[in-house]
């Protein structure tokens, strides 16, 4: 009889001498693999149910070769230290655990069955005030939550933001985040020049995140920082009530013309409580942006109840905004 290696079970002995079966790391097998939900640019993401548990999840599958090639091993780490230090907030997508084989490395993430917010906005076209207030209040804590842990996402957008089976929010995608150093930590010494390793300084130079998204200051002096992640978010709160985003262009190099010179215009009707918040977010300079606790106290949100609640209450049903 198979000692339950298949299911990665070990058999143990326990100081008594009574025999324990410990359940070791879960590996390809124990997962069937279902559709692709995207590809990224050095990983797949894929739909997997475990055989165990009949659990459904996500899997995101990185080429080593690939990684060790493009010299991101950086990346791959900073995603898994960012979702490992984001845990257990119901609007960020949970790392359950990773594991590899000798090609890939696998991270078993959460499954958000409502799939992608952008997905949703272009079926409906766009949402009404009540959906965008509710979004945008959730999307905002859970970008809290992130800022609080000195985490900068650098790359939100509403295919980032994910909806579970109660279409709540669930932030994703951290493969291009930022860690700020942690304060409490003292800071190592330098580490010894090691050539396989992109240097921070080039990383934040080379990364830029979606164009549509990008903050003025990351296309000017190459630096992201939170309030850049609030500048997306405007974009955001624009696109859920106009159904396209403000800054749109031809080209990719159009549309950063267009962000650095500010140039965007409501559309007719465009409810003007969040024209006013939107006005104080897409702000070129990233210290006169409002900060969270001001967007918070801000009138277009007015009657959010900030907190655990908001994660308590009904989704408000998706309606367009004619
Ligand atoms: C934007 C993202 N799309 C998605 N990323 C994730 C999904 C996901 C699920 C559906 C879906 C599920 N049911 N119906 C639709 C559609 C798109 C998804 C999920 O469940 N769990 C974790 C995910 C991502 C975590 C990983 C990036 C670290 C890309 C295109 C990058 C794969």
């Amino acid at each position: 009889k198979d000692k339950g290696a298949a299911v990665g079970l070990r058999e143990e002995y326990d100081a008594s001498g009574q025999l324990v079966l410990k359940q070791v790391k879960k590996g390809v097998r124990d997962f069937v693999f279902g559709r692709t939900l995207g590809e990224g640019s050095y990983s797949t993401v894929l739909l997997a149910t475990d055989r165990q548990t009949l659990k459904e999840y996500a899997v995101k599958i990185l080429d080593k070769k690939h990684i060790i090639k493009e010299k991101k091993i950086k990346y791959v780490n900073i995603e898994k230290d960012a979702l490992n230090q984001l845990i257990e907030h119901p609007g960020i997508i949970r790392l359950f655990y990773t594991f590899q084989d000798s090609s890939s490395l696998y991270y078993v993430l959460e499954e958000a069955s409502g799939g992608e917010l952008l997905g949703v906005l272009k079926k409906i076209g766009s949402f009404d005030e009540e959906c965008t207030r509710f979004y945008g209040a959730q999307i905002l804590t859970a970008i809290e939550h992130m800022h609080e842990r000195g985490v900068i996402h650098r790359d939100l957008k509403p295919e980032n933001v994910l909806l579970d089976d109660q279409m709540h929010i669930k932030i994703t995608d951290f493969g291009t985040a930022k860690l700020l150093p942690d304060p409490r930590k003292p800071v190592g010494p330098p580490k010894p020049y090691d050539p396989t390793v992109e240097e921070e300084s080039t990383r934040a130079r080379s990364f830029v995140g979606t164009a549509e998204y990008v903050s003025p200051e990351l296309l000017t002096d190459k630096s992201a920082c939170k309030a850049s992640d609030l500048w997306a978010f405007g974009c955001i709160i624009y696109q859920l009530l106009a159904g396209r985003p403000p800054f749109k262009a031809g080209n990719e190099y159009q549309t950063f013309q267009k962000i650095v010179g500010l140039d965007y215009e409501f559309p007719p009707g465009f409810p003007p409580a969040a024209r006013d918040l939107i006005e104080r977010l897409l702000v070129l300079d990233p210290q006169r942006r409002l900060s969270i606790e001001h967007i918070k106290n801000h009138e277009f949100f007015d009657g959010i109840k900030w907190g655990r609640g908001l994660w308590r209450q009904k989704a408000p049903r998706l309606k367009p905004y004619v």
